[in-house]
């Protein structure tokens, strides 16, 4: 990330009708650059490469693994506000399984970015695919929208259901039935 986002920053306050001297705020363009060398830590990163796999010596033909309610926070790329949000994610392994705290961790990694649901969505089970060649993988995204809430239409409350199923659970019933009725609790 370059390093004059602090001056950027200090003359979009300008530019608003701000006072960046003002003790309030005098701090605000570092503060930025930090938050922004968090939330955006994604960008120009092609690759989730923080995982482990193993073995698959335990879950038998057919089953899946299940992981509901991971909370994520995204920045929507048309108005760089907030979308947040859970995914449930889903995948039926073939020879390898991952850690599953790195199912939160590939959350995180596809959201610290500028980006859509649908692609937060389609990304985390791309990933997935890449990583562990599964028979299927399954993520269903629910988001709250900032730029559909605090401006434009404001209708608060709405909520965003995206979904992507891949492999298994495009053919067989049974398994995305199952991966639907567990989302739901
Ligand atoms: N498909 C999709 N659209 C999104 C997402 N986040 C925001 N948007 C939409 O992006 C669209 C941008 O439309 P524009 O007409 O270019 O922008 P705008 O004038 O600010 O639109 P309004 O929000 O309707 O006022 C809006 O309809 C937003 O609701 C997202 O994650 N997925
Ligand atoms: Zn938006």
């Amino acid at each position: 990330m370059k390093d004059n986002i602090e001056k950027i920053i200090t003359q979009l306050l300008e530019s608003i009708g701000e006072d960046p001297s003002r003790p309030g705020i005098v701090e605000t363009p570092k503060r930025i650059e930090k938050m922004y060398q968090e939330i955006f830590s994604s960008i120009n990163q092609e690759n989730f490469t923080d995982f482990k796999l193993f073995d698959n010596d335990a879950v038998n033909e057919n089953q899946d693994i299940i992981v509901t309610d991971i909370p994520f926070y995204s920045m929507c790329e048309h108005h760089m506000l907030p979308f947040f949000g859970v995914a449930h994610v889903a995948y039926i392994p073939n020879d390898k399984i991952i850690g599953l705290s790195k199912i939160p961790r590939l959350v995180d990694f596809v959201t610290k970015k500028l980006t859509l649901q649908e692609k937060v969505t389609r990304d985390i089970a791309l990933q997935l695919n890449k990583i562990l060649h599964p028979k299927g993988v399954a993520v269903q995204t629910e988001a709250r929208h900032m730029c559909i809430e605090m401006r434009g239409i404001k209708k608060t409350n709405s909520t965003t259901k995206v979904k992507y199923y891949d492999g298994i659970y495009q053919e067989n019933n049974h398994m995305l039935d199952n991966f639907i009725s567990t989302i739901n609790g």
